[in-house]
């Protein structure tokens, strides 16, 4: 193992004797660590053993943290993450597994989310619980809903309903526990939520069995997915990567079956709860077990043809987006299109493994490959995204012009209070700014929250609040920025609209945020989308280009452009 992922181990061992008995007593040798300088030390009965340079006490771990050939030497082949819109029946359940055993080729690992909306189902429950009083509680109607989905699928599916019955049991005692304290902490809800993917993976684990393909349920946080204990949207810790490789390695040595792997959750690494990874959460699983097992592929199996050039629900004239880069998907994800998590792009780019989104409902289309780099040749304008309900500050500096210092003071503000910011534009005395809405999913920016940050500011600057905002991003190719803006503020002001702020990012793909009012944002998008798609524009400055005869360009995901 490296040097990096032993130091990072030791510091789990060091600090959470749970998770040394979790990485390390099970798996001796890969926790057999090395720390510079020939230090031991050793915790509750597990010796951390010491050498300088690099450690080598796991041989199949090497290479940051991630099993290199693991995968490979265990016959896994891809990741398959089903969402939970392809898994919202018994019905569903066979076609998901009818598509698995039509790769007879492909030994996957299978992520799956919890069956239709069954989060959504469990957080409402989890809400009402709270005001609805113990006696009531067992009537919640989303505990009815998720009973009887589950009930009916295993019935469907002539499977055993022993197979759910006692977490449908340990529900409804959670949700009474609930209700009496009349309070559900960030902690509780998480628990409350994993209940959707251990009962989803364990009823269509035991229907592959049933068909005769042998299949092993892993619940994510006894695999060894050890999280941050930011419960809600914690972060995944480097030492998943070796845990996850060794025992799917190991399970696949003993007895061939294949894994059928809760996405969405984790374990927190000091307070060993269940955790969750935000909304959407199962493509970051998906995505570091590609990364864990060093495989082929990573496919994302949803209910639409791919990545769409916008959101289907704002404009159903989107089309399938056939090629993206890491970055361009990051990026699209982070604003706001909801196809893909934001952070799951991360360990599919550190480890160069191609990620593939799918049509469960559709199989046999494209879809979106999404790789380190792509052919930009005739790339102007990928997706239009749109994240609305957007809260604005303008901050016009108190100061006399010239002053140094007053970006510094205004940004120090938000990092004091833990606010994290989107898109910034600034003059000399001014600053326009968005406040990042990962923040509204992990932890409500309540108002009295904003009107704090505004006390604040205040204190250097006149600062205007401004809610009920959307920001429009153009995701598109660097090389063509002006084409893109010259196009698209022609758009915005043939539909009468003024844009509230601008931010272009200088590097790699261009995201040229746009932001403007709530109730005008989806027509703009409207607007942009046919105008860059549907009509013929794309294949005029085709032919314009092919006129001029350009060189082809390829942008690399690390931002580097190489055109010849
Ligand atoms: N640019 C986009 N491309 C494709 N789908 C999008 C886009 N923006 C939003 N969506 C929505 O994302 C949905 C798929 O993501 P999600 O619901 O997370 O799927 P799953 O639950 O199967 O993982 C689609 O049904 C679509 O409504
Ligand atoms: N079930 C979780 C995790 C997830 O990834 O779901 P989906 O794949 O259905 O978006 C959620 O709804 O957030």
């Amino acid at each position: 193992i490296s040097m990096a992922t032993a130091l990072r181990l030791a510091a789990v061992a060091r600090d959470s004797p749970a998770a040394v008995s979790k990485l390390g007593r099970e798996r001796a040798s890969l926790c057999a660590i090395a720390r510079p300088g020939g230090q031991c030390f050793a915790r509750r009965g597990l010796v951390l053993r010491c050498q300088s340079g690099a450690a080598a006490a796991a041989a199949t771990i090497s290479k940051g943290g991630a099993a290199d050939g693991a995968g490979a030497a265990a016959g896994f082949t891809v990741v398959m993450k089903f969402g939970g819109s392809s898994l919202a029946s018994a019905a569903r359940m066979r076609e998901v597994a009818d598509l698995i055993l039509s790769f007879p080729e492909e030994t996957p690992v299978v992520v799956l989310s919890a069956m239709g909306k069954t989060t959504n189902n469990l957080l409402l429950a989890g809400e009402k619980a709270v005001s609805c009083g113990a006696p009531k509680a067992s009537e919640i109607n989303e505990l009815a809903v998720i009973k009887k989905l589950h009930l009916r699928t295993i019935d469907e599916l002539g499977l055993d309903s022993s197979i759910v019955s006692g977490f449908l049991d340990e529900l409804e005692q959670l949700l009474k526990g609930v209700a009496m304290m009349k309070e559900l902490t960030l902690r509780t809800r998480d628990y409350l939520v994993s209940f959707g993917e251990c009962m989803s993976t364990r009823i269509f684990s035991a229907y592959l069995n049933k068909l005769g393909k042998k299949a092993r349920q892993y619940d994510a946080f006894d695999l060894g997915f050890i999280t941050t204990d930011d419960f809600t949207n914690a972060d995944i810790l480097e030492a998943t990567y070796p845990a996850v490789a060794k025992r799917l390695h190991g399970d696949w040595i003993d007895d061939p079956a294949i894994p059928i792997v809760t996405g969405f959750l984790g374990k927190g690494w000091k307070s060993c709860a269940v955790t969750t990874l935000g909304r959407g959460g199962s493509d970051l699983t998906a995505t570091t077990i590609g990364k864990a097992l060093g495989l082929r592929e990573i496919q994302v199996w949803k209910d639409v043809d791919g990545v769409l050039t916008c959101d289907p629900n704002i404009y159903a004239n989107a089309v399938p987006v056939p090629y993206l880069t890491f970055d361009e998907a990051a990026e699209l994800a982070y604003f706001g299109a909801q196809v893909l998590h934001p952070q799951s792009m991360r360990p599919a780019r550190e480890g160069g493994i191609p990620v593939r989104v799918k049509n469960s409902y559709n199989r046999h289309a494209p879809g979106t490959v999404i790789t380190k780099t792509r052919d930009m040749r005739k790339s102007i304008l990928t997706s239009i995204v749109l994240k609305s309900n957007i809260t604005m500050l303008d901050i016009v500096s108190t100061r006399m012009l010239g002053q140094y210092g007053f970006l510094a003071k205004v940004f120090s503000i938000f990092e004091d209070l833990g606010i994290s910011v989107d898109s910034v534009a600034t003059s000399e005395v001014s600053i326009s700014l968005t406040l990042d809405p990962s923040k509204l999913w992990s932890r409500e920016l309540i108002q009295q929250e904003l009107d704090h940050v505004v006390e604040e500011l205040e204190k250097i600057a006149v600062v205007h609040l401004l809610q009920h905002r959307s920001i429009i991003s153009l995701i598109g190719n660097v090389q063509r920025s002006s084409l893109i803006l010259e196009k698209a503020f022609n758009v915005l002001r043939r539909n009468g609209v003024n844009v509230q702020m601008i931010s272009q990012g200088a590097s790699k793909q261009v995201n040229i945020s746009l932001v403007v009012n709530d109730s005008e944002a989806k027509q703009c998008v409207q607007a942009l989308h046919s105008a860059f798609f549907e009509n013929g524009f794309l294949s005029e400055v085709e032919e314009a280009d092919l006129a001029q005869n350009m060189a082809p360009v390829l942008v690399s995901s690390n931002g580097a452009i190489n055109g010849n």
